[in-house]
């Protein structure tokens, strides 16, 4: 069974301006999926729905329940989490003190030992846990922002553009804590990304988004080969897609 289904799901800001329009995916129990495209196409819209942040049309299904209507908090509860773009940690808390947030919704056990957990496995902020979170570099930030979602004790985890504003060997750095969780834990993480290479190391499957619409698909094994990795980049992304 799948742990998220989204059939049909369109968001519009407003009656004309539809920024999702009917997209389909499923996400399987500690799968990956990324949906990939440019600026503008509908990435964030779509992860906002889910996460019950926006209004939609259609229906995402979590854990074999409908979520129609239910509010983020909720979602929450039940185990989707979402991390937005732009880090959006609060600078003037201490690095402990957001990840305490991400945690409203847990036991103190439970945010006892998912704060070990996150430490553990962002050393970069481990070392700075007591100090403002606004003297992290963006990278830093960026780990701080996942250990944040990772407090509320996902199942699925909705990360928004991890490596936005990020330089390279940041990103990299990002990807591989990212790797990490995926060895370590059991969940499953719907990826939104620009960067082909960097998607391509952490998901099992893309789905290309353009102009607010799923306009292809491939299994990550099969755009292991160069050639087929520049047709989907010319059919799906364009001169614009990072590789
Ligand atoms: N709050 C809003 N009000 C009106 N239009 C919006 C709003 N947020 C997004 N849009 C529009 O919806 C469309 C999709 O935006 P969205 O942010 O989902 O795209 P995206 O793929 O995540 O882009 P980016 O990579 O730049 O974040 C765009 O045309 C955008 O201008």
């Amino acid at each position: 069974m799948s742990l998220l289904t989204v059939s049909d799901l369109s968001v519009f800001y407003g009656a004309k301006a539809q920024a999702v329009e009917r997209i389909e995916f499923d996400v399987a129990e500690r799968a990956v999926v990324a949906l990939l495209g440019a600026n503008g196409a509908g990435k964030s819209s779509s992860m906002k729905a889910i996460a019950g942040l926006i209004p939609c049309t259609g229906s995402v299904v979590f854990d074999g329940e409908k979520l129609d209507g239910l509010p983020a908090r909720e979602r929450v509860r039940r185990g989707i989490v979402y991390v937005p773009e732009g880090r959006a940690v609060v600078g003037n808390l201490t690095v402990r003190e957001n990840l305490v947030l991400g945690g409203y919704q847990a036991s103190a056990a439970e945010r006892r030992e998912r704060m070990a957990m996150v430490l553990d496995l962002f050393p970069e902020i481990a070392d700075r846990a007591d100090g403002p979170a606004w003297r992290m570099s963006g990278g830093e930030q960026q780990m701080l922002a996942i250990g944040r979602g990772l407090m509320a004790g996902p199942r699925l985890l909705l990360l928004d553009e991890p490596s936005l504003g990020l330089a390279p060997l940041l990103v990299r750095r990002v990807f591989e804590r990212l790797s990490a969780i995926r060895r370590e834990s059991n969940l499953a993480i719907v990826l939104v990304e620009q960067n082909l290479a960097m998607t391509m190391r952490l998901s099992d499957e893309i789905h290309f988004l353009r102009g607010g619409r799923i306009v292809g698909h491939r299994a990550v094994g099969e755009l292991r080969d160069k050639a087929a990795r520049q047709e989907a980049i010319d059919a799906y992304l364009g001169a614009a897609a990072a590789e």
